[in-house]
């Protein structure tokens, strides 16, 4: 019996071979829904192994968001661990220096962030080679990717991690796509398309979902751009990990001063030079940004409100609801109303409910029952 390593194999020759056109569009689509399957077959352990591939590097959570630093060996990250936190994580010019996860912590703005030095990984990581896969999987758990690039090595480089990531289901810079997928016990499958699909057809999706062996559905495509590939990760959403990366080229001491520039006008990109102390402030603010973290400041009745210890909320939940929830418990059962000063608000102040979603450096002041 060929096994799944074999397969994958075979399937990836197969769409190497095939042309792409009108024709052969449906076959690509099949093979790669075909793909992602067995390859989630080869990244879940089997009977007796371990249930975490990430065994060995857990690291408790710590702070209000954590970064991973992603690279090649000896590209700088425990260099960077060292100089932006008061960890000091072993630098050695031979490879596979780090060998485990070491967290530091970040402070700024009144956040505390993780970060995460990882050891090296190389090309094959996903599929168990070096800590590859440790590595990996503590990078799903990541609220921020930073991947970590030798400015001197050639861009290839960055496609090579990219993908190691990608055949874990780790998704950079993306949104999960816009499909509502919903199991059923009966009814067949029923796809409906919010607005004409530009990359996707009724036809390309059943046959999907047979080869899946999902005979029961609905299906609703919002977005028109939404492609095969996006298709296959709704349906194995589960192990999608939709996370931001910021690239983070080192070293650029050893550049031109163009080859700096062309590097840092890449999307998502940054240039830093961590043993000359160059480019670092730049570096966190950009974490800083990527991170989407909310400063809510208090305002305690009658008194001005405390500019020293912000309240750290993550963007995506950042309603009065989750401020409430984030200093005890019991202001939300004894929520009357809230008071908002700032930008998410169109008069200072304004009267809120749990509802209304809060913005970066908004004051507020809570009015309780009792
Ligand atoms: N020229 C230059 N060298 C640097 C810079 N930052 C780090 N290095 C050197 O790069 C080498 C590797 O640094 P490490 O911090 O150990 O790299 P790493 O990515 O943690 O490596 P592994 O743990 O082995 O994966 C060391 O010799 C550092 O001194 C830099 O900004 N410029
Ligand atoms: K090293
Ligand atoms: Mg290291």
């Amino acid at each position: 019996m060929v096994n799944i390593t074999e397969k994958i194999e075979q399937i990836q020759q197969e769409l190497a071979r095939t042309q792409k056109n009108k024709a052969t569009e449906y076959h690509i689509g099949l093979l790669k829904g075909k793909l992602a399957r067995y390859r989630q077959q080869l990244l879940e352990p089997g009977p007796g192994g371990s249930s975490s591939a990430g065994q060995g590097f857990e690291v408790a959570k710590s702070g209000h968001a954590r970064v991973a630093l992603i690279g090649f060996p000896s590209v700088g990250k425990s260099s960077l661990l060292s100089k932006v936190t008061k960890t000091k994580s072993e630098v050695a010019q031979y490879a596979f220096t780090t060998l485990t996860s070491v967290p530091g912590v970040l402070e700024y703005e009144g956040a505390e962030i993780q970060v995460l030095d990882l050891p090296g990984i190389i090309q094959g990581a996903s599929e168990g080679k070096g800590r590859g896969r440790q590595v990996v999987s503590t990078a799903r758990t990541a609220d921020l990717i930073l991947m970590v690039l030798d400015a001197t090595k050639p861009d290839s480089q960055r496609a090579i991690l990219e993908r190691e990531l990608e055949a874990v289901g780790i998704r950079l810079n993306k949104e999960r796509p816009n499909v509502t997928f919903k199991l059923k016990q009966t009814g067949g499958i029923k796809v409906t398309f919010a607005q004409p699909p530009q990359k996707l057809d009724e036809k390309m999706i059943a046959s999907i979902l047979r080869d899946y062996r999902i005979m029961n559905a609905d299906v609703l495509v919002r977005d028109p751009e939404v492609t095969v590939e996006d298709f296959i990760d709704v349906i194995n959403e589960q192990h999608r990990s939709y996370i931001p990366c910021l690239y983070c080229y080192n070293k650029i001491d050893a550049v031109s001063l163009e080859e700096t520039d062309r590097l840092a006008r890449q999307p998502h990109s940054t240039v830093v030079s961590v043993s000359e102390s160059l480019g670092l402030q730049d570096l966190i603010e950009r974490i800083w940004e990527d991170l989407k973290l909310v400063r809510v400041y208090t305002k305690p009745k009658g008194s001005k409100p405390d500019l020293e210890e912000p309240v750290i909320l993550r963007l995506k939940r950042s309603t009065v609801e989750d401020f409430c929830n984030t200093i005890h418990r019991d202001f939300k059962d004894k929520f009357k109303f809230a008071m908002v000063w700032g930008t998410s608000v169109k008069h200072s102040p304004q009267k809120c409910g749990l509802g209304h979603a809060i913005e970066d450096e908004d004051v507020v002041s809570l009015f309780t029952r009792g």
